[in-house]
């Protein structure tokens, strides 16, 4: 059956799972060497974008504090972009120091977001970007961005597209390559999805996005759907759907990569993952974490 002409041929999936999917874990600190492992294992899936750690205050979000091991612990396989979060200049100065490929900064279409997230307003987070911008292009190092709470705010409610549109823009023009539009908590469903993505592709081309659903209320692969059928290409996505996030209660993870790769296995767009090797990835997690798996695909077919 040949591809509608409204799906693109090809996915890029960046796996957020050792960043976003572990940073919220409860309980004792992940030992580095499971962290080193997960993305270890995710490469060899054939996931060729992996956000391995975050250099952010441990203060803030402990699970983290190790980012700098776990950057120096990992088999670094060719082809492959392990990125990291940098809120501020002294995560940059980290991130470089453990020669991360990529960095993201971060910041949300709500202030109140924004404030209980990293401690400023939406202005004073850009301004916060702008040396981060100069020293990564000085270090030949791409910056992505995200936006948060595009679909709704855990504290300010609905979100105006406009706003996203306007935040998105102003990272897009500091030099950011690619805007990943996060829905934080989960809220959108498939035509609001759509709206706003029409919105916001009026300010930022649509190849320029990327879709960051979290799934807690199990809307994550219909609203994908719904925007890869509007041009969205690349999709992150958390191994065994882990995650949630600090500054957004009963926040669930992003939408689990096995079950993303199902549904684009389906529709005959190309990943290049291996999904019988993710979800042994995704039961091996698991278990390290003792917690339930929250991917229905590596559910369905089970460990060996
Ligand atoms: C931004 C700050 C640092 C401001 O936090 P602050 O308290 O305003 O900053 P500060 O400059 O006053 O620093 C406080 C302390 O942290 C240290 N510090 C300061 N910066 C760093 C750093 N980079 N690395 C290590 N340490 C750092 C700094 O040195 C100081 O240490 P002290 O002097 O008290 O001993 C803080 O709010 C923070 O780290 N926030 C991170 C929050 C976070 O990681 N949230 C989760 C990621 S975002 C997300 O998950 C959403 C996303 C991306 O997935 C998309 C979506 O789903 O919507």
């Amino acid at each position: 059956m040949a591809l509608p002409d409204s799906l693109p041929k090809s996915v890029r999936i960046v796996e957020v799972g050792p960043r976003d999917g572990l940073q919220n874990e409860p309980g004792d600190i992940i030992p580095t060497e499971v962290k080193v492992e997960l993305i270890n294992r995710l490469s060899d899936a054939g996931l060729s974008y992996v956000e391995a750690a975050s250099f952010v205050s441990p203060k803030w979000v402990p699970q983290m504090g190790d980012a700098s091991a776990v950057m120096a612990g990992i088999n670094r396989k060719s082809g492959v972009t392990y990125a990291a979060l940098t809120p501020n200049m002294k995560g940059l100065e980290g991130a470089i120091e453990a020669k991360v490929d990529e960095v993201a900064v971060f910041s949300a279409a709500s202030e109140a977001f924004t404030q209980k997230n990293i401690n400023c307003s939406i202005k004073e987070s850009l301004e916060r970007f702008t040396p981060i911008m100069e020293t990564a292009k000085a270090n030949n190092i791409r910056v992505r961005g995200y936006v948060s709470t595009v679909l709704g705010c855990p504290y300010n409610g609905d979100i105006a597209p406009e706003q996203v549109a306007a935040v998105c823009r102003d990272m897009l023009d500091m030099g950011c390559y690619e805007i990943s539009l996060g829905d934080t908590i989960g809220v959108g469903t498939p035509l609001k999805a759509k709206k706003m993505l029409e919105v916001v592709s009026k300010s930022v081309p649509v190849e320029k996005l990327a879709a960051h659903f979290h799934d807690t209320y199990g809307q994550a692969l219909a609203n994908l759907y719904a925007v890869i059928e509007e041009g969205i290409a690349v999709v992150d996505t958390s191994v065994a759907g882990l995650g949630g996030c600090p500054y957004a209660k009963g926040a669930s993870g992003n939408v689990a990569t096995e079950d993303v790769l199902y549904m684009l296995n389906g529709l005959g767009i190309e990943t290049g993952v291996d999904l019988n090797k993710l979800v042994a990835t995704s039961h091996w997690i698991t278990q390290q974490l003792g917690r339930s798996n929250g991917s229905k695909v590596s559910l369905a077919i089970g460990c060996e």
